[in-house]
């Protein structure tokens, strides 16, 4: 089924979108985004128009299959790398506000905030245990079988990203050089407005997704205590958070003289709570205004839109004016993304990975990259116009009739939450030439695509009424990846003409701090009062995310 992709474009000629506009011309918001793969950091006004983007990679380490580790140190550096370079040129004086979020990957401390090893090695430097990690397998396993009331709010099974499970695993096997030792642990979100303000507030966003805390009831002692970490209930949490905030509230005297020249911003500008990445992207595209399109969820509650955020992994954000509990997809949670409404979450454990995993491990990527290389184009642009000259009058996606992938090669996150699920591919040949990786990539796409709809069914089963989905993130700059998951869950999708809707995402929360806006919630929909909507055809003239503004 094909269904017409829709765009939304950032329509520049319209009014601010300033509260009250009285505010002065002119100011302008940092927003830092922490993925996966990298980091990076935009400079939006008060129209959220983005006016400068930088983009960094950072390191990462697999010293073993399943464990993955960052540097705090690195990923620290990275941000005052892309900050300074979007702000070259610009009167800081006129940055009112700066927010952060992040993957969120476990950051560990020691007493004195100096990094402790997260590995065998005790290489301290690497002291970030990545949220794709898998390392936890025994300790979650252990964990679930607890059935403790605070696994209802995570689908009823904790996932091994979360940070229960990593926690119990640096306690049984770092004793002594890391638990031990530890004064502080953080969610990467959390840590970042640390290292900009020196405030040790934990967003309320990260800490009751991902660390079991309740809006309503805060720390459940009788869960720590259940699964061998009472530990941290001493000193009143301090080690994991007692001071909780809401996304978007000012920290502390704000941005520090020492971070302030580290990132060269001005000191003393507002720093915000911060946010996980897919909560940024789903604040940041969910509330768009599509009014004149025609489409569905015109008429329809904002309870209607699924924002899919989709870059290393995927992550499915449906909100609900009710708490609704979908086995295997997380939440509810209460004002998580959306304040006033309750948060499912849905995931799949690597999906632009695993593109890159299947692309890059076939006998052909050589000459895919060497053709790519010398039509100036990314391998995905190459391999989309690849498939669209085999298909010849077939739709592209009958290319997969006789091949079809399982997805889950890093288990299965949502709706079955099975992290021992493995991948599978049945179809295969003995072909090895670039048609047969491009058929591949084909299915891996569709696959990921049929995830989606497997999740959205789990969802309106358990009561949500879902009709359009909101696309961000690195997947939604390709067109194919786009087109399949219109295609395959039978909705139209909306993309943002600003295709870094997660940084929009960070730099309204700065913008929330700095007092210039009320709140998260009411501001996002002004800001896509300035929106509106244009025909983006059938996508396939998209690849290189059409952009209105300069990138640095
Ligand atoms: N223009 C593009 N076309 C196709 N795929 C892209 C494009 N840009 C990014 N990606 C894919 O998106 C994924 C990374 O998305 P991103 O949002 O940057 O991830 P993260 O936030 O985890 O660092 C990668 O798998 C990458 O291959
Ligand atoms: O938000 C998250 C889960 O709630 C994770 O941070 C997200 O899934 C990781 O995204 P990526 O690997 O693409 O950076």
């Amino acid at each position: 089924m094909h269904i017409r992709l829709h765009k939304v474009k950032n329509n520049k000629g319209k009014g601010t979108m300033m509260s009250g506009g009285d505010q002065e011309p002119g100011h302008y918001y940092v927003g830092i985004d922490v993925g996966t793969g990298s980091v990076r950091a935009a400079l939006v006004d008060q129209r959220g128009i983005l006016l400068a983007f930088a983009e960094r990679p950072i390191k990462k380490w697999e010293p073993q299959f399943n464990h993955h580790e960052q540097s705090s140190e690195d990923i620290w550096a990275a941000c005052c790398h892309v900050t300074k370079k979007i702000v070259q040129g610009i009167d800081v004086h006129r940055i009112r506000g700066l927010g952060f979020d992040a993957t969120c990957s476990l950051v560990v401390l020691d007493k004195q905030f100096h990094p402790l090893p997260v590995n065998h090695e005790g290489d301290s430097y690497r002291n970030i245990i990545m949220w794709l990690d898998h390392r936890a397998v025994s300790q979650v396993h252990r964990i679930n079988k607890t059935k403790h009331d605070v696994l209802q709010y995570v689908g009823g099974v904790m996932s091994v990203e979360m940070q229960a499970p990593k926690l119990l695993w640096l306690k049984e096997n770092l004793r002594e050089t890391c638990w031990d030792k530890a004064g502080h642990f953080f969610d990467l979100p959390d840590f970042l407005s640390w290292k900009a303000t020196g405030v040790t507030a934990r967003s309320l966003c990260s800490l009751v997704c991902k660390w079991t805390y309740s809006a309503e009831k805060g720390w459940d002692d009788s869960f720590w205590k259940m699964i061998g970490l009472e530990d941290l209930i001493g000193d009143n949490y301090s080690k994991i958070g007692n001071l909780v905030l809401p996304p978007g509230t000012s920290l502390g005297s704000g941005l520090t003289p020492e971070a302030a020249k580290e990132l060269g911003l001005p000191p003393g500008i507002a720093v915000a709570a911060s946010l996980i990445d897919a909560h940024a992207g789903g604040l940041g595209v969910i509330g768009a205004d599509v009014r004149g399109y025609g489409l569905v969820c015109e008429e329809q509650p904002v309870t209607s839109r699924l924002a899919v955020i989709c870059g290393t992994s995927s992550c499915h954000m449906g909100i609900s004016k009710d708490p609704i509990f979908v086995p295997g997809v997380w939440g509810p949670y209460f004002s998580a993304m959306v304040p006033g409404f309750w948060l499912n979450e849905g995931g799949q454990s690597v999906t632009g990975k695993l593109i890159d995993h299947m692309v890059q491990s076939h006998a052909a990527f050589p000459e895919l990259q060497a053709k790519a290389t010398a039509r100036c184009q990314s391998i995905y642009a190459y391999l989309n116009s690849h498939l669209d000259l085999i298909k010849k009058a077939q739709p592209v996606g009958f290319l997969t009739v006789d091949l079809h992938v399982w997805p889950d090669f890093h288990g299965n996150r949502s709706p079955l939450a099975d992290l021992t699920l493995k991948g599978m591919v049945t179809g295969l040949t003995l072909s090895q030439g670039l048609d047969d990786l491009a058929i591949l990539y084909l299915a891996t796409v569709q696959a990921i695509a049929f995830g989606t709809r497997f999740i959205i069914e789990a969802m309106q089963t358990a009561g949500h009424s879902l009709s359009t989905l909101f696309l961000c993130g690195g997947l939604s700059k390709n067109p194919l990846f786009v087109q399949m998951h219109a295609d395959i869950t039978g909705m139209p999708v909306v993309l943002s003409q600003e295709v870094e809707s997660v940084l929009v995402g960070a730099a309204v929360l700065g913008a929330c701090a700095s007092g210039d806006f009320t709140s998260v919630q009411m501001e996002l929909l002004l800001f896509y009062e300035t929106f509106s909507l244009k025909d983006g055809g059938n996508g396939e003239n998209e690849q290189s995310g059409e952009s209105c503004v300069p990138k640095t």
